[in-house]
């Protein structure tokens, strides 16, 4: 089964052409990173992906339904959870109330009752707590619940994103750069956790990400964009001596002249 299927993406911004006919298939629970280097597209193929731009070409699908051009709140409906490369919590609130703001899509009372706080009102809020707190225990947060998300150490803060992004119970999770700012330690943490999701929720993960130990160690496969074009795809092995890869990495000449 195919979680992800992009068929020719193309997004310009005026005379750039920030991702060119990129094609390529996630299969379900397959981890699947993006790389390349600074400016090559991948923040852009993300945004194309999640709706929050509509490619000028090309298709995108998930799980075989075609969502071109719905907007981010629809492919949220769908199944796609994100984070995004700089950390979006809420400072000022508390890792709970960080949760539950990114649940809110998942309640569903009428506005008569949350204006009144009827039963049915106080009810939602009561299942919503739960599964906040249920979701912060299944990623080991629950004992910080109560504090500020700002005094989190940064490697938990990157937990409660990826948690918030969990809460909209995600077939497909989009992780831009999950590891940026992390030491050795607490990305070591992040694989697992990451392959635990796959494991225990069956989730699909898509990462953009720099550290390459990171990206070798975890991915089933690897796409390379260089310049908005995909210059390669293939298991970590492939992508690691693939001359195009080296030079777009490297500089000319460092795959040994090969074109
Ligand atoms: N909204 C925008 N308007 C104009 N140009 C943009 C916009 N967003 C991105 N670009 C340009 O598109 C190209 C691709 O940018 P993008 O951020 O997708 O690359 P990236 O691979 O994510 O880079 P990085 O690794 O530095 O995050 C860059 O040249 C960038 O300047």
């Amino acid at each position: 089964m195919k979680a992800l299927e992009v068929q020719g993406a193309t997004k310009r911004f005026g005379g750039l052409v920030a991702v060119n006919n990129v094609s390529l298939t996630v299969n379900q629970g397959e981890i699947f990173s993006v790389i390349g280097p600074n400016g090559a597209g991948k923040t852009t193929f993300f945004n194309l992906l999640t709706g929050i731009y509509a490619p000028d070409e090309g298709r995108i699908f998930l799980f075989g339904k075609d969502i071109t051009g719905f907007p981010p709140d629809r492919v949220a409906k769908e199944g796609v959870g994100r984070t995004f490369q700089n950390i979006r919590l809420f400072g000022a609130m508390t890792v709970l109330e960080n949760l539950l703001v990114g649940m809110h899509v998942h309640i569903r009372v009428p506005y008569f009752h949350a204006l009144f706080r009827t039963p049915l009102a106080q009810r939602e809020e009561r299942r919503a707590k739960e599964e906040a707190e249920r979701l912060l225990a299944y990623v080991g947060l629950l004992h910080r619940k109560d504090e500020l998300a700002k005094n989190l150490p940064y490697g938990e803060q990157r937990k409660l994103e990826i948690a918030r992004a969990l809460a909209l119970k995600p077939r497909l999770l989009l992780l831009d750069e999950p590891a940026a700012g992390m030491n050795p330690k607490e990305t070591e943490e992040l694989q697992a956790f990451i392959q635990r999701l796959r494991a225990e929720l069956g989730i699909t993960v898509v990462l953009i990400e720099h550290d390459m130990r990171l990206v070798m160690r975890i991915s089933d496969r690897i796409a390379v964009l260089e310049y908005g074009s995909k210059i390669a795809e293939g298991t970590p092995e492939e992508v690691r001596k693939n001359p195009r890869v080296i030079e777009a990495y490297l500089g000319k000449g460092a795959a040994g002249g090969a074109a």
